[in-house]
This record gives structure tokens, C-alpha cells and sequence, in this order.
């Protein structure tokens, strides 16, 4: 067992992981619960299979419980979700020491993080992540969202989970292209500042893809003590310092929006793809070498993930997708913060891109 402290300045909290820590899920959870009632959160594949024995293990402990089930996937992240799960906790009589549990991926938590951030005024929330992608990023950190007519996560908070309990054996229900998507997110702590976890990927991305417990246990707890040292450095994003986990995801949301969201390319595949176009960006303007984006493009490809625009299945014009990225978040006096690279593990948040420049880069990338 391995815990994580996320280390804030007010509301600290522990990242618990462990193979098999759902079959004592109700011990783990009890304590940071403030009275002895959960909404238990799950979406259309997680809760099926996972539900039932959550349930019977929290009400033998005398914790009773109310479970909702939402549709599967990205397009979940609505307003129209947000206001179903809203009343439905309001139908249930939420009160606001009571709990609300993302058992679930990324979709599940930053809604119901969200919900849980608004449900009068904030109430307790705690993570359960399933797939790679929410054990290793997302249910880390307290970025919580829906997104809008206008585009990816714009409307959310920053709600952070009082606990998050990561059981890495439910992966193995997790479908392998899941399991890729969450991989990419696990290459992006190599390449932001960890050079040396970049090259573990290179020499043990096979196994872990292949599902091999102990690799899959060690990026995640790797992953996630990256991503609690740049949040606990910049809660909300407000230094620089937490844009870094942003690579490649300036490229990859016009990427999402282009393919409408939808299963064509999920988050993951489109952050892939997003980090390479981003090293070979940083070749264009003369930061990093072209070795190095050849081998970061070398790696995804090798891991069946995005590497390129068409790998992607985006044949859009550079200027289409730079109309996209127009709202993003880091968007600041009319110019677009990018993360960009002077090489492997050495990213940094570039002021001065000129978005013709990137428009071009696109037009004449593959
Ligand atoms: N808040 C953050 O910091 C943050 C970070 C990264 C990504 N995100 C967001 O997370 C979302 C992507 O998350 P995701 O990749 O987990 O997608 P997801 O929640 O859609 O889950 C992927 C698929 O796997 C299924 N699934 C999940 N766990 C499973 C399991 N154990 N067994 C079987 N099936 C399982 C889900 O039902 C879904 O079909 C995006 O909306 C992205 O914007 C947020
Ligand atoms: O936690 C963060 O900070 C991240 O940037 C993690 C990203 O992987 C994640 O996709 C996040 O939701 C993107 O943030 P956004 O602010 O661009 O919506
Ligand atoms: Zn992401």
C-alpha cells in the first residue's frame, strides 16, 4: 500500500493506493466520510460492475448509501447531466456533511466534483477512479468541469476530494484502448520534468499496456506523486507552474473539439497526439532537437497511441484548429500561453507563440 499526500495549504488530503483496496473499500472510506451517508456516482460501464459490492460493503458498516447511474462517456460532461445529478441529490435529500463519490473515470469525477462543488455550497467528495487515466491524473488535483456549447471544461471549479482511494486491479475490466488513453497521461509526467520516468515508459510501456500489475502500479503512484508536487506548488493554476500538466492538451482539446468529443478520439488518444505536435512545434521555433520529438513521436506510436494529425484522424486546416484553441483557458490579454519543450523533461510555458505560426506548423504537418 502507498500513500500520497497531496500537500495544500488548506485541505491536504491522501491519495490511498493498492491492489485490491476496493474489497475493504468501507474501512478506507469511513474516515474521511463526516457523517455515515454516500452518493455513490457511476457511470453505465463502471457501475454494473463495481456498485453492488461497494454498496453491501458500506452498508455492512452501517453507511447507507444512494447510488446513480449516468451514461458512459465524454458527452456526459453536460449541463444537461449536471442538472440531472443536481436535482437527483436534491431529490435525495443531500445534505451538505454528506458525501458524494466519483466511482468512476474522468467523465464521472469531474462531474460529479463539480456537482459536489455547487450542491449547496459544497458538500464532502471523495474519488474512487477506474480507469488508467482518472488513477493516474484526474482524480488528483481538484480540476472539475462540464464542458459547454463553446468548448472543452469551460465551465467547472476547483473542488479538491477529501480522500482518493485507487484500486489498480480494476483495470482489468478496463478495455485496452482505455487503458492506452490513461497511458498517455502517464508519459506526460516523464516529458514535463521527469526524464528519467520517460525512459522506465520506453523500457516498460509494453509491460504495462500488457497489464502487468507492478508496472501498472508504479506509474500510477509515480504519476501521481508528479502531479501532487506541481498541485500542491500552484493549487489553481495561478503561477504557471500547474499549466505545465497542460502539455500537449492545447493541441489535443482543438483535436477533441474537432472530432465533436466523441469516441473517434477520446481525451487521452487526443493528448498523444497533442504532445507530439507540441515537441515538433518546439523544433520549429528551435527549443529542442528533432531527436527528441523523433523519439517522443517514436514512443506513442509504439504504445498504438495518436502521434500526428492524421493519426489522430484530423484533417482539418491549421487555422480551424488554431479557431479552437482560441478558448482555451490560458488564453491571457489576447495571446495563448503554450507549453513547449527544450527537450525531454524540460517544458516550459512559452508567451510568445504567434497562433499564424502555429496555424502554418498544422498546415504542413502530417
Ligand atoms: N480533472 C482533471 O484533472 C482531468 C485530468 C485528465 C482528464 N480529465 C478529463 O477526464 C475525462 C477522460 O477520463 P477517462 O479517460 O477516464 O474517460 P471516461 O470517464 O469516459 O472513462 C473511459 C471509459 O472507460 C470506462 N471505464 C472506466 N473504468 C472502467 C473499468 N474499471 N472497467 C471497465 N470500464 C471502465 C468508462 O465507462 C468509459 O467508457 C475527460 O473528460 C478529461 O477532460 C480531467
Ligand atoms: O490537472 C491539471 O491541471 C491538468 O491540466 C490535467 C489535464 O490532464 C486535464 O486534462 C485537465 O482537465 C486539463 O485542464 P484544463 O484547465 O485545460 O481544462
Ligand atoms: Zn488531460
Amino acid at each position: 500500500m502507498t500513500r500520497v499526500k497531496v500537500d495544500l495549504a488548506n485541505n491536504s488530503y491522501d491519495v490511498m493506493v493498492e491492489a485490491g483496496a476496493l474489497e475493504n473499500a468501507a474501512n478506507h472510506l469511513a474516515p474521511h466520510l463526516s457523517n455515515s451517508r454516500a452518493f455513490i456516482i457511476s457511470d453505465s460501464n463502471v457501475g454494473p460492475a463495481y456498485v453492488p459490492k461497494l454498496v453491501s460493503q458500506l452498508n455492512a458498516e452501517g453507511i447507507k448509501t444512494k447510488t446513480l447511474e449516468l451514461p458512459a462517456g465524454e458527452g456526459t460532461k453536460n449541463w444537461q447531466t449536471l442538472e440531472k445529478l443536481t436535482d437527483w441529490l436534491l431529490e435525495n435529500g443531500i445534505e451538505r456533511a454528506d458525501t458524494v463519490a466519483a466511482l468512476g473515470g474522468g467523465v464521472i469525477g469531474d462531474l460529479t466534483g463539480f456537482a459536489a462543488s455547487i450542491i449547496k455550497r459544497g458538500c464532502n467528495f471523495v474519488q474512487i477512479p477506474t480507469s488508467l487515466l482518472a488513477q493516474v491524473d484526474s482524480s488528483v488535483g481538484g480540476k472539475t468541469a462540464i464542458n459547454s456549447a463553446a468548448g472543452k471544461n469551460l465551465v467547472g471549479s476547483f473542488k479538491q476530494p477529501k480522500f482518493v482511494l485507487i484500486d489498480p486491479l480494476v483495470l482489468g475490466t478496463l478495455p485496452d484502448r482505455e487503458l492506452r488513453a490513461g497511458y498517455a497521461e502517464v508519459v506526460k509526467y516523464g516529458l514535463i520534468d521527469r526524464p528519467e520516468f520517460f525512459v522506465w515508459c520506453e523500457q516498460n510501456g509494453g509491460k504495462l499496456l500488457g497489464g502487468d500489475p507492478e508496472a501498472l502500479s508504479y506509474a500510477i503512484v509515480q504519476s501521481v506523486s508528479a502531479k501532487a508536487a506541481i498541485v500542491a506548488e500552484d493549487e489553481k493554476e495561478l503561477t504557471g507552474k500547474r499549466a505545465l500538466l497542460n502539455l500537449g492538451h492545447t493541441f489535443g482539446h482543438a483535436l477533441e473539439a474537432e472530432t465533436g468529443y466523441s469516441s473517434t478520439l477520446v481525451h487521452g488518444e487526443a493528448v498523444a497526439a497533442g504532445m507530439a505536435l507540441a515537441f515538433h512545434y518546439s523544433v520549429r521555433r528551435g527549443h529542442c532537437d528533432n531527436a527528441a520529438a523523433e523519439r517522443v513521436e517514436a514512443h506513442l506510436k509504439q504504445s498504438s497511441l495518436p502521434h500526428s494529425l492524421s493519426s489522430a484522424s484530423v484533417h482539418a486546416t491549421g487555422q480551424r484548429l488554431v479557431d479552437h484553441m482560441l478558448l482555451d483557458k490560458k488564453m491571457s490579454g489576447g495571446t495563448l500561453p503554450f507549453l513547449l519543450a527544450n527537450g525531454i523533461g524540460q517544458t516550459f510555458l512559452a508567451q510568445d507563440v504567434d497562433l499564424h505560426d502555429v496555424a502554418a506548423f498544422l498546415d504542413h504537418s502530417e
